[in-house]
């Protein structure tokens, strides 16, 4: 079987406001395989944000173990953390966070400077992650000059340039209408079945969660449920990781 690109166990989360504790997570186990396509569900409040940071290495658990791609994040660095993070997590977020005053194909290799990348290469990159989400023709707009629906294209180009193994995507339709929402979905529905990355995202919409060949549903810090959705193709996940599971908390 395969290395799990995200493993949690018992992970806590606590955090210190003004001297009070608050526990955003009491102990979430959860493993996320290669290539699958999860969504996160849950009341406001429950944790998911809590989560994604976590998974996503932006954060460290107050206790429990998690890893990701394998490495165990409590014996990292910060500095071994943050290349983790870079070589194997990108991020969508709902509100784009492009910066304004500078090029699609700009936005889209500013990670690859972080890692020491060429400016030739990353340009050659970046053009190639703008093709793969359909901005080829976009490639000098700045996100000003371009619809909701196409920053948040360019904001997941900027994610795969690096080629992760893992896509986070908290509430990535929240900014969208509707039709543009599914076709920012129909992408990462591709990306995940060609490149084989896996996707784990938020949403507050149960059309975008129904999409998702797992649904894990977060309350009060917990993981309540983790299951298929209905009418979710069941051999859709790698090693049969999407299916029916009870939930484990
Ligand atoms: N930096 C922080 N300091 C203190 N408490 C926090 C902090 N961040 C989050 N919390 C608290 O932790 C809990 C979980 O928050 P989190 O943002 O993970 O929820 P969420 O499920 O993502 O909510 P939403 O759907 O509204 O975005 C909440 O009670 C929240 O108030």
């Amino acid at each position: 079987m395969s290395r799990p690109a995200l493993e949690a166990i018992d992970v806590h989360r606590t955090y210190q406001l003004e001297g009070v504790s608050v526990e955003a997570l009491r102990g979430v186990t959860l493993r996320v395989d290669p290539g699958e396509f999860v969504a996160v569900i849950g009341p406001s409040g429950s944790g998911k944000s809590t989560l994604m940071h976590l998974l996503g290495c932006l954060d460290r658990p107050t206790s429990g173990t998690l890893r990701v791609d394998g490495r165990d994040v409590s014996e990292l660095s910060d500095a071994e953390l943050a290349a983790l993070r870079n070589q194997t997590i990108g991020f969508v977020f709902q509100a784009f966070h492009l910066l304004p005053r500078t090029t699609a194909v700009e936005n889209v290799a500013l990670p690859l400077v972080y890692r020491g990348v060429g400016r030739a290469e990353r340009r050659r990159r970046a053009v190639e992650a703008l093709q793969a989400v359909g901005l080829g023709h976009r490639l000098t707009h700045r996100p000003t000059q371009m619809s909701g629906g196409e920053q948040q294209r360019v904001a997941i180009a900027r994610a795969l340039v690096g080629e992760p193994r893992v896509l986070l995507a908290d509430e990535p339709t929240g900014n969208l209408d509707t039709r543009t929402g599914e076709e920012v979905m129909g992408i990462l529905e591709r990306l995940n079945a060609e490149r084989g990355v896996a996707v784990v995202l938020v949403t507050h919409e149960m059309d975008v969660a129904g999409r998702a060949r797992r649904i894990i549903r977060i309350r009060d810090g917990l993981v309540e449920s983790d299951s298929v959705p209905a009418g979710a193709a069941r051999d859709g996940g790698v090693d049969g990781g999407a299916g029916e599971r009870e939930a484990r908390s």
